[in-house]
């Protein structure tokens, strides 16, 4: 069997791991080894985990690999932003960013090839939908990229609704927090979503990461010209679940805000937004539009932005303008279009 058919040990969780000892006829404990070598040793091959008999290791890699995979390309911005291509799925690649800023290192992970949510304002949405990403696909960006040691942050704001494949994200979480994993805070790390209720209320109560909602608009009307979803999932009814959860503490909410010229970014809008967001721990970050091929969209003008802000702060809400990275690389946040196969 050539490593490709074979079933990838990277994303596995520890349950998994144990299912897959017991089926090698390997002891309990061997899940534990595993996962030392797949995510602190952080092995290619599953010949390198000397402390499983040779047997284990012939018995293992008849049908698993450890299943790491190397960026197939890069592009590097003049801010320092790298954007890494992956193998993805359904014939398309996925993108992963790596942005470092002062004394912190966030990657921004993709959670699908594609993304079928039809957002007007972005390039991940224009191309549809291919594929989910196995948790296994998720945590290979994480380890996989050169500047994997030094990381000190995780988005899953690059491709695709991590709600909308939420069982492997949800076990990348888990591999990424847990002692026998790579052990990270889940303070560390920030999920970013256009809201779907359900799945949003597992992810709030299963994990203790940061959570970020993509609001755009502080009205249903607009927001559903922009966005789809608020048709099935309105903004008010994410709200209404978020209000049950406390982010006064640990836990931090953030509420995304794409600024576009003369559409959602003068003071009366500012004031909506507050009136929407009155009561609730939260942080609003405001995003410049980053403009993606025939779109009529265009991002509102730095002093508006900044007008927008002062505001939000003035009425309570704690509210700042977040730095564009890597946008001569299209590699900013819903500049992600990945690339066919076919595409030259
Ligand atoms: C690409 S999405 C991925 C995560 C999730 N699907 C979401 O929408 O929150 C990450 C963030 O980028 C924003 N975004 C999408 N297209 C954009 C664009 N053209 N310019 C600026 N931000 C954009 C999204 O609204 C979201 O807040
Ligand atoms: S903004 Fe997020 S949800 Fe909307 S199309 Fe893009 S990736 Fe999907």
């Amino acid at each position: 069997m050539t490593d490709d058919a074979k079933i990838s040990l990277t994303g596995m969780t520890i349950d998994r791991l144990q299912e897959v000892a017991a089926e090698c006829g390997m002891p309990r404990f061997a899940a534990r080894q595993m996962a030392d070598w797949l995510y602190v040793k952080r092995i290619a091959d599953v010949d390198d985990m000397t402390n499983l008999s040779k047997k284990a290791r012939e018995t293992l890699s008849r049908r698993y690999c450890v299943g790491r995979a190397a960026p197939k390309a890069s592009a590097r911005s003049v801010d320092g932003t790298v954007k890494y291509l992956f193998d993805g799925k359904g014939g398309r690649d996925v993108e992963a960013v790596y942005i470092p800023d002062r004394d912190r290192a966030t990657l921004c992970v993709s959670s699908q090839a594609g993304c079928r949510m039809g957002c007007k304002f972005c390039m991940t949405g224009r191309q549809g939908f291919h594929g989910n990403l196995t948790a296994g696909d998720i945590i290979n960006q994480v380890l996989s990229i050169p500047e994997s040691e030094s990381l000190t942050n995780i988005v899953f704001m690059g491709m695709g609704e991590p709600m909308d494949n939420l069982d492997a994200v949800l076990d990348a979480i888990t591999v990424l927090t847990s002692p026998w994993g790579l052990a990270w805070s889940p303070k560390r790390i920030t999920v970013s979503t256009i809201g779907k209720i359900t799945e949003l209320k597992r992810l709030l109560d299963e994990t203790k990461v940061h959570v970020a909602i993509s609001v755009h608009a502080p009205s249903a009307p607009l927001r559903e010209s922009l966005m789809p979803v608020e048709k099935a999932y309105p903004l008010k009814s994410v709200l209404e679940l978020l209000r049950h959860y406390d982010f006064s503490h640990q836990r931090r909410l953030s509420v995304e805000y794409i600024m576009w010229g003369g559409l959602n970014d003068t003071l009366r809008h500012a004031q909506s937004l507050a009136r929407l967001l009155k009561g609730l721990d939260c942080r609003v970050n405001l995003i410049r539009f980053h403009a993606i091929p025939d779109s009529d969209l265009h991002t509102s003008d730095d002093s508006t932005m900044t007008a927008f802000r002062d505001r939000l702060n003035e009425l309570g809400i704690t509210a700042t303008i977040r730095t564009s990275r890597g946008e001569d690389i299209a590699a900013a946040c819903g500049m992600l279009a990945g690339k066919s196969k076919n595409d030259s």
